[in-house]
């Protein structure tokens, strides 16, 4: 199979969806692999590193969109790559499609096959091609909302761990999932006073043996969060319900209830963000002020640290690409349901059930499609 990487086009997102060892990988398995030129730059791998693991460098994306079988990427095609995904052409990348008609009726009307990282399913009921950027969108949360914090970027001007006489920042983290989790040590490992809140009794208690008191837990409800966020500086975003759009957790008008500077850091704004107010943004310019509020709401987290991202993103998707390269899409995904899952659109139709509820399109069974 002709396996193709263009190079990353959304704004400041410097990761890639192939690293040279994916690459080496893929070409000792009989596959071409063409990579954009400079496409890995931003994650510190060069033409030369592609070119040393046996695939070949192509100038353009158009080449690479003309010439392959599958594409492989990290995040959502743009409005320019969707108009090159050919009909039959195998798509295999983060989407996101619950909150993007636009992406969603464009990828339909190409006939691609498209396959999303973010609904791929393992056997533990876990997401294992979401998990590694949620473990670096967690770890980054508390980073960038500390930063958001302070006072000259339009935060209360509070520090995280206090100093000996003044108290910690109060951080309350909605979901404890693999974000919330992952936020919720690092915000305490930087001395915060950390609350996390969960929808889930069995992920409670799992947060309760594990982290003991390093932070505290409460069962998710409206009026607990009400509670909690008045007396926040911080509140971190990391609910997901699987492929659908995020539920909104905190309205516009809970933000007079809040203290003024406060920051909201949305990690779920890639499925439509958890608050009212939520609207994404990017690294380059990211954070802005609704009613004496600062959100942070990038979308694409990870690519600020893109080297450590794009490593940990090419370490669990390299099996899966290696699997659809050998065996063709329809037969890894006969093979492994949960790669099946991954399956959102094929063909013109969508096979998504979450994503057809958001939009109010038909959906087809992925069961259906690779039998037919
Ligand atoms: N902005 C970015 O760059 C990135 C965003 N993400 C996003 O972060 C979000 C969270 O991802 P993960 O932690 O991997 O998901 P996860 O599935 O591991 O955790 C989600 C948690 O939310 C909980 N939950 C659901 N409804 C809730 C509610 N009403 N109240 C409280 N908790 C609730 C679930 O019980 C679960 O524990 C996803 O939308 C994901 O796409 C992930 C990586 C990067
Ligand atoms: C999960 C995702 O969308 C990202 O890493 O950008
Ligand atoms: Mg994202």
């Amino acid at each position: 199979m002709k396996i193709g990487c263009p190079k990353e086009i959304k704004p400041q997102e410097f990761r890639v969806g192939m690293t040279p060892n994916a690459a080496q990988e893929a070409v000792a398995s009989g596959h071409e692999v063409l990579i954009e030129t400079n496409a890995g730059i931003g994650a510190g791998f060069d033409n030369d590193a592609y070119v040393a693991a046996g695939a070949r460098i192509v100038d353009t994306a158009e080449e690479v969109f003309a010439t392959a079988d599958m594409i492989v990427k990290v995040k959502e095609p743009q409005a320019v790559e969707r108009k090159m995904l050919r009909e039959g052409q195998l798509l295999f990348t983060y989407l996101h499609l619950a909150p993007d008609p636009d992406q969603t009726h464009d990828l339909l009307e190409s006939g691609c096959t498209a396959i999303a990282y973010e609904t791929v399913t393992d056997a533990s009921g876990g997401l294992p091609l979401l998990a590694p950027m949620s473990e670096v969108a967690g770890r980054l949360a508390p980073q960038v909302g500390s930063w958001t914090l302070q006072k000259a970027n339009g935060g209360r001007g509070v520090l995280m761990g206090g100093v000996p006489g003044v108290g910690p920042a109060k951080v309350v983290v909605i979901g404890g999932g693999v974000v919330g989790t992952h936020a919720a040590k690092i915000a305490a490992g930087m001395g915060a006073d950390v609350t996390v809140l969960d929808r889930s009794l069995p992920r409670l208690r799992y947060l309760d043996d594990v982290f003991g008191r390093q932070f505290k837990n409460r069962y998710s409800t409206a009026g607990a969060t009400s509670e909690l966020i008045e007396d926040a500086d911080m509140v971190i975003g990391a609910v997901l319900i699987p492929g659908a759009a995020a539920p909104k957790l905190i309205s516009r008008a809970q933000l007079s209830t809040m203290k003024p500077g406060a920051v909201l850091v949305d990690v779920a704004i890639d499925q439509g963000g958890c608050f009212e107010t939520s609207k994404a943004t990017t690294h380059a310019d990211p954070i802005y002020n609704v009613d004496g509020i600062m959100h942070y709401c990038v979308a694409n987290m990870p690519g600020a640290v893109a080297r450590t991202s794009t490593i940990a993103l090419g370490n669990a998707t390299m099996p899966f690409m290696l699997a659809l390269a050998d065996k063709g899409w329809k037969q890894a995904c006969q093979d492994d349901a949960h790669l099946l899952a991954g399956l959102n659109v094929h063909a013109g139709q969508l096979t998504y059930y979450a994503v057809g509820k958001a939009l109010g399109i038909d959906v087809v069974s992925p069961n259906v499609v690779i039998k037919s």
